[in-house]
This record gives structure tokens, C-alpha cells and sequence, in this order.
């Protein structure tokens, strides 16, 4: 059988001060080397599930493998497994790229020398090498967000979740960002991406899963999807499945 990228079991999930689970009885599994989509209103519960997958919320009841790790028992073994890209800026504003990666090379465990070759790498795969000592307080949004995707890559993970990789940049950040993505997909690293940007997803995930009110609608390959609900993109098949109404109120 093919071993799974995650594989989310009888997951029930609830804020303390929320009686109510966000997430109750969720199942989910995403096969390796895929590029999948996990979208959903606001208040879906797309971030919290991200937050567990990645231990950053601890699960009630149920179970959550990364590879061949169970999190839940082995939380230090899976953190080398997955890097996250999330929606806040995860670096030192007052440090340079340079220097932010060369920290959070070392918290992943890299020698001097891996950080090195895969700093100078990053900086100009990601076009950051002119500005490699300058403190990022300083950079566009663009620029931001590369190096936040650059800190989740620096360690080569197997898996690689990304929340909104792309909010707030610029078309020619939104492509080099994509792109660069689909390059480590090619390579073999699994991705789980999440975000409002449906049109940008389109052309990104293969498989995608809706999620409303912490529960799965649909779980597809797109393009099966939009012929099924008789869709042409992304956004309609959204709110056909979904509905007009506000959910942030
Ligand atoms: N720290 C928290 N404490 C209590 N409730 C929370 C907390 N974080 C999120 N929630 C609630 O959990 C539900 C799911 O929120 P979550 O942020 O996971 O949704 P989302 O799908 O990521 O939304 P968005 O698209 O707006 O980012 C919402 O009802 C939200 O209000």
C-alpha cells in the first residue's frame, strides 16, 4: 500500500473557551507527492487543522500521522519531517535573511556547512541574494514572504504545509513563489496549501478537499470536481458549495 503524506483519523478538536468542537470525529488523508488544496469559508477551520497538523494545537481525541510518525507520540521525530509556511511572518524582523536562515538552520539541526550551501540556495532561487544583509523590517511585502517561505524550506522537508503563502504580493512574487512550488513538488516534497487566492490555486493543487463548519464537503481531484458540479474554476464550485451568505458575522 502506498504510505500516506497524512493520514488524520477520528480527529475532534475545541477551543477551551469553546464547548462546541471546531472539529469532531475529522478524517483525511493526502497521498506523498501530491499538491493539495484545503479550502473553506472564513471560520472553516482551515487554519486550526493546519495548527494540529503541524503540532502547534494539541488533538483531544483521534490520531494524526506525518509519513511513518504518529504525532501524537512522537511530536519531536515530526517536526524534522515538515517545514510551515504560515500566514504570520514566522522571522526576526531585525535580522537579514541571511541571518534568519542561519538560525533556524541550526533549530533544524543542519551543520554549518549544509546551512551555508542551502542559504546561498534559497537567497537566490527566491532573488533575496542582493539584499542578504539587510534587515527584513526593511522589505516589501514580496520580499517578506520569500523569506518566510525560505525559513519553512531551509531544512529540504518531506512535506511542506503552506496558510496564504502568498497574501499580500505582488503578480511577480505570486508567480515566482508558485513556481518555486511546483519545483519542490517535482522533486518529491508533498504540499498542503490553504488559502483565499482560488484562481492561484487553480493552477497549483491537483486534489482539493472543502471544508465548512469543520467538516469535509467534497474531497476530489479538481478537475473531476468542476465536471461533476458542472463548474469552470474554482470560485463557482466554492460558492456553489458553500453558499452566498456571509460566514464572519
Ligand atoms: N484561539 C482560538 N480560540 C477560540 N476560538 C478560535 C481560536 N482560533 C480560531 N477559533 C475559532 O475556530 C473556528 C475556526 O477558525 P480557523 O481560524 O481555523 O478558520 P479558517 O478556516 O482558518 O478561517 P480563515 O479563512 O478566516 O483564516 C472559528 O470559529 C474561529 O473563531
Amino acid at each position: 500500500m502506498k504510505l500516506s503524506a497524512v493520514n488524520i483519523s477520528d480527529l475532534t478538536f475545541s477551543y477551551p473557551a469553546q464547548p462546541v468542537p471546531i472539529l469532531s470525529k475529522f478524517n483525511l488523508e493526502i497521498a506523498k507527492g501530491e499538491r493539495f488544496g484545503l479550502f473553506g469559508p472564513n471560520g472553516a477551520g482551515k487554519t486550526t487543522l493546519m495548527n494540529l497538523m503541524t503540532g502547534l494545537l494539541i488533538l483531544e481525541t483521534g490520531s494524526i500521522q506525518l509519513l511513518d510518525v504518529k504525532i501524537n507520540n512522537h511530536r519531536k521525530l515530526a517536526n524534522k519531517l515538515f517545514g510551515y509556511v504560515p500566514q504570520d511572518f514566522s522571522f526576526y524582523q531585525e535580522l537579514s535573511p541571511a541571518e534568519n536562515l542561519e538560525f533556524f538552520g541550526a533549530w533544524y539541526g543542519l551543520s554549518r556547512q549544509q546551512i551555508k550551501l542551502r542559504t546561498n540556495e534559497l537567497l537566490t532561487v527566491l532573488g533575496l541574494e542582493d539584499v542578504r544583509n539587510k534587515p527584513v523590517e526593511k522589505f516589501s511585502g514580496g520580499m517578506k514572504r520569500r523569506v518566510n517561505l525560505a525559513i519553512g524550506v531551509m531544512h529540504n522537508p518531506a512535506l511542506l504545509f503552506l496558510d496564504e503563502p502568498t497574501v499580500g504580493v505582488d503578480v511577480q512574487t505570486r508567480f515566482a513563489i508558485i513556481d518555486y512550488l511546483k519545483q519542490l513538488n517535482e522533486n518529491g516534497t508533498t504540499l498542503i496549501y490553504t488559502s483565499h487566492q482560488l484562481s492561484e490555486a487553480e493552477g497549483l493543487c491537483e486534489r482539493i478537499a472543502l471544508i465548512d463548519d469543520g467538516k469535509i464537503i467534497v474531497n476530489d481531484n479538481l478537475d473531476a470536481l468542476l465536471v461533476k458540479h458542472k463548474q469552470i474554476g474554482l470560485e463557482g464550485l466554492f460558492l456553489n458549495l458553500t453558499g452566498k451568505n456571509y460566514r464572519d458575522v
